[in-house]
C-alpha cells in the first residue's frame, strides 16, 4: 500500500516545449512538496468523488503521483505526468479530469448536462476496459454514463449503448474511436463540448504509430480543452514530439521520479539469468518451480512475439502440468482475452504467458514474479513489463532470461538499473530427460506452418534488434536455428534468398525495397502449389525443412506421421484428464485439436492464420513481422 511519506519525492515544473525538447531529462529537482497526503485533505475534490474514494475504493492516503496532481486542483492547465508503474496514475487522472469537468456546475446541471466531457485514450483494449471500470466506480454517486469503445467488440452494440443512455465519460482505443467519431454522428456531437482529453501510456500511443489516428481524432474535439498525458516512461524521441500530441506549448510537467532516481521500484528485486537456448526452458521451469515453492504468487512470463508466446504457453503446460497456465496475445479473440484476463486476475498462483499486450497499464493484483524471456523491444518496455509486479507498494521480483548473444541489452540499455546476474542452477540430468520428452510431446503436433511462423516471427523480431545488440542482422538466423533446436525442433524451415534479403538477413545484399510488383516475392515464379516461395522441390511437402539425422534429439521423426502427427495427447501422458474440462479452455488445444478451424488459438497455431496462408512467405510475412504483436487498437 502507498505510504504518505513517499509524497515527498514529488517534483513539478512548468516549461515551454522547446526547452523540453532540448533537455536530456524531464526529471527536475523537487521544487514543491505537497503538504497534503490524504484525499480528504483536498477541498477541491467534490464530495461525491470523496464518497466513492472512501466508500468504494476505501482509500485514504494518496500515492505520490496522486498527491502531486490533486494537490494543485483546481487546475485546467495541460499537463504531462510521469510516475513509476503501479503508483495509481489512473485514479490521479480520473479524479483530476472529473474535477475539471465539474467546474462551475451545480447539482442541477449535473442531472441535465449532456455530452461527453471526459475522453480517455488507451493504447490497448485491456487497459481501456480497466480504466472504464475504475471510472464507473469513481462516478458511482453521479448520474453519469461511462462507455468503453474498443476494437474486437461489437460496434453495433457500442452504438446502441451510446444512443440509449448518457455518455459523460468515454474510454477508447484509437482505432475504434477514430472510426466511430467519423461514422457515428451521436458520438461526434457528444464530443463537441469535451472538457478533458487524457492520453494514457502516452509514449506507447506514439510508439505504436497511432499518431495519425490521434491527429484525426483531435479534429473532432474542441480546441479549448484540458489535455493530460500520463506515462511511466518517455523516450527522447517521443519527448521531442510531445507538441504533436496536442499539448499546448506551455504545460505543466509533473515528474514524480527524481532526477537521480531509477525508473523502477527499489522494492522489486531485478535479476538476469543468462543461459543458452538449449537449456533455457529447463532454467525457466526451475525458476517457476522455485518461485512456487517459496511463496506461490502469480507469475507473468513475457515473450517477444505472439508466436513465441503461443509456443511457450504450450510448452509450459507440459512442463508444469500442475500449474494453471493462462495465455494472452493478439491471436485470441477479444472475448477470450477478457475472459482469460479476468480468470488470471482472480487466481492466486496462475502463470500468465503473454506477449506485450499485457505489458502496460494492466493491473493484476498479486503478481509476485515477472519473467521476461528474450530482450524486450525497448528499455521502456522492460520497465513497463517489470511494473506488472510490485504494484501499489507491494513486494515483487523480476527476472530477465537471456541467451548469451542478448547480454548487450544489460550493458547498453539497462545498466543504470539494479539488475544482478543470477547464477544458473545445475540441471538435474534425469529431470532434463523427462522434460525433453514432455517438450517432444508438445512440439510433435505442431505442423510445419506453426513452426515456420515461430521461426519467421523470431527472425522478424531479432533482425531489427541485432544492431542494438551489436551484432549483424544475419546472426538472427543462427540464433533462430538455435532457438528452435532448443525447443526440440530439429528440422529447420527453409528460408528463401528473397526473404532473407527483405529482412536484411543477408549480409552480402542490402535490404530490398518492396515495389508493388514485388508484392508476392518470388512466389509468382514458383509453382502454384508451392506455398513457400522459391521452394523449388515443391513435390515434397517437407522439403523446406532441412533434414536432420533421424536419431535427432528426441529420437523420432515427429512429422513423419503426417502433418498433425498422432494425437498422443488424448492418452494424456500425465495420467489425468485435466485438459478435457474447462480448466484448460484457454489452452491452445483441446480434444478437437484440428477439427474446428474457427478456433484460432488452437495449439497448431497455424490455425487462426491459415487465412493468410496464400500470403505466407511473400511480402505479407514481412508486414506481419512488423505488426506481429500489433493488431488494431489492441495492437498486441
Ligand atoms: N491511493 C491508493 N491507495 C491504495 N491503492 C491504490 C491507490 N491508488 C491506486 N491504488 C491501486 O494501485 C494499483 C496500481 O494503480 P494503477 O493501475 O492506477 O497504476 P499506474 O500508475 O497507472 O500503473 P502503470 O504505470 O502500470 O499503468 C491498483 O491496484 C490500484 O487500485
Amino acid at each position: 500500500m502507498f505510504s504518505s511519506h513517499s509524497v515527498r519525492q514529488s517534483a513539478d515544473v512548468r516549461v515551454a516545449l522547446d526547452d523540453l525538447a532540448e533537455s536530456n531529462e524531464i526529471a527536475q529537482d523537487p521544487v514543491a512538496e505537497p503538504a497534503v497526503t490524504r484525499f480528504d485533505q483536498i477541498e477541491s475534490i467534490n464530495p461525491l468523488t470523496q464518497r466513492s474514494l472512501s466508500k468504494i475504493f476505501k482509500y485514504q492516503d494518496m500515492s505520490v503521483v496522486q498527491a502531486a496532481v490533486l494537490s494543485r486542483l483546481p487546475n485546467e492547465n495541460d499537463m504531462f505526468v510521469k510516475a513509476k508503474t503501479g503508483t495509481g496514475k489512473t485514479l490521479a487522472f480520473l479524479v483530476a479530469a472529473l474535477e475539471t469537468s465539474l467546474a462551475g456546475k451545480s447539482k442541477e446541471d449535473l442531472r441535465h448536462c449532456e455530452g461527453t466531457s471526459i475522453l480517455v485514450i488507451s493504447p490497448t483494449r485491456e487497459l481501456a476496459y480497466q480504466i472504464a471500470e475504475e471510472a464507473k466506480k469513481l462516478t458511482k454517486f453521479y448520474p453519469f454514463g461511462v462507455h468503453c469503445l474498443v476494437g474486437g467488440d461489437s460496434k453495433r452494440r457500442q452504438i446502441q449503448q451510446l444512443e440509449r443512455g448518457r455518455c459523460d465519460i468515454v474510454v477508447a482505443t484509437p482505432g475504434r474511436l477514430n472510426d466511430m467519431l467519423s461514422s457515428v454522428r451521436h458520438l461526434k456531437r457528444a464530443c463537441e463540448n469535451l472538457k478533458v482529453l487524457v492520453l494514457d501510456e502516452a509514449d506507447q500511443l506514439l510508439d505504436m504509430g497511432f499518431k495519425q489516428e490521434l491527429q484525426r481524432i483531435l479534429t473532432h474535439l474542441p480546441e479549448k480543452r484540458q489535455t493530460m498525458l500520463y506515462s511511466a516512461t518517455i523516450s527522447k524521441e517521443i519527448r521531442k514530439n510531445l507538441g504533436d500530441f496536442a499539448l499546448s506549448r506551455e504545460h505543466d510537467i509533473i515528474d514524480t521520479v527524481g532526477k537521480d532516481e531509477v525508473n523502477t521500484h527499489m522494492h522489486v528485486k531485478q535479476s538476469a539469468l543468462v543461459a543458452p537456448y538449449e537449456n533455457q526452458l529447463q532454467h525457466l521451469q526451475n525458476l517457476l518451480e522455485t518461485h512456487e515453492a517459496a511463496n506461490s504468487g502469480k507469475v507473468i512470463v513475457f515473450l517477444p512475439t505472439t508466436k513465441q508466446t503461443m509456443l511457450y504457453a504450450q510448452l509450459l503446460k507440459y512442463l508444469l502440468p500442475k500449474r494453471m497456465i493462462h495465455e494472452i496475445h493478439s491471436r485470441k479473440s477479444q472475448d477470450q482475452r477478457s475472459r482469460i484476463a479476468s480468470r488470471f486476475r482472480k487466481s492466486n498462483d496462475g502463470i500468465l504467458v503473454t506477449s506485450d499486450v499485457s505489458a502496460r497499464g494492466v493491473d493484476y493484483p498479486g503478481v509476485s514474479l515477472v519473467v521476461q524471456v528474450g530482450v524486450p523491444s525497448t528499455r521502456e518496455q522492460y520497465i513497463h513489463r517489470l511494473g506488472r509486479t510490485g504494484r501499489a507498494g507491494r513486494e515483487g521480483e523480476g527476472v530477465i532470461v537471456l541467451a548469451p548473444f542478448e547480454t548487450e541489452f544489460l550493458k547498453n540499455e539497462i545498466s543504470d538499473l539494479p539488475v544482478t546476474k543470477l547464477e544458473s542452477s545445475t540441471l538435474d540430468e534425469e529431470k532434463v530427460g523427462v522434460n525433453e520428452r514432455a517438450i517432444n510431446y508438445a512440439v510433435q503436433s505442431m505442423d510445419e506452418d506453426a513452426i515456420r511462423e515461430v521461426y519467421t516471427g523470431y527472425l522478424g523480431y531479432y533482425a531489427s534488434r541485432m544492431p542494438q545488440l551489436g551484432k549483424p542482422r544475419s546472426q538472427a538466423i543462427q540464433q533462430a536455428n538455435q532457438f528452435l533446436e532448443g525447443v526440440g525442433i530439429t528440422e529447420l524451415p527453409y528460408l528463401s534468398a528473397r526473404f532473407k534479403q527483405q529482412l536484411g538477413l543477408d549480409d552480402r545484399a542490402p535490404p530490398r525495397s518492396r515495389s508493388s510488383n514485388d508484392r508476392f516475392g518470388d512466389r509468382r515464379r514458383s509453382n502454384h502449389n508451392d506455398r513457400f516461395g522459391d521452394r523449388r522441390r515443391s513435390n515434397d511437402r517437407f522439403d523446406d525443412f532441412r533434414r536432420r539425422p533421424s536419431n535427432d534429439r528426441f529420437g523420432d521423426d515427429r512429422r513423419s506421421n503426417g502433418r498433425f502427427g498422432d494425437d498422443r495427447r488424448s492418452n494424456d501422458r500425465f495420467g489425468d484428464d485435466r485438459r478435457s474440462n474447462d480448466r484448460f479452455d484457454d489452452r491452445g488445444f483441446n480434444n478437437k485439436r484440428f477439427g474446428d478451424r474457427q478456433d484460432k488459438d488452437r495449439f497448431s497455431f497455424g490455425g487462426g492464420d491459415r487465412r493468410r496462408n496464400s500470403d505466407r512467405f511473400g511480402s505479407g510475412d514481412r508486414q506481419r513481422f512488423n505488426r506481429d504483436d500489433k493488431d488494431d487498437s489492441g495492437r498486441f
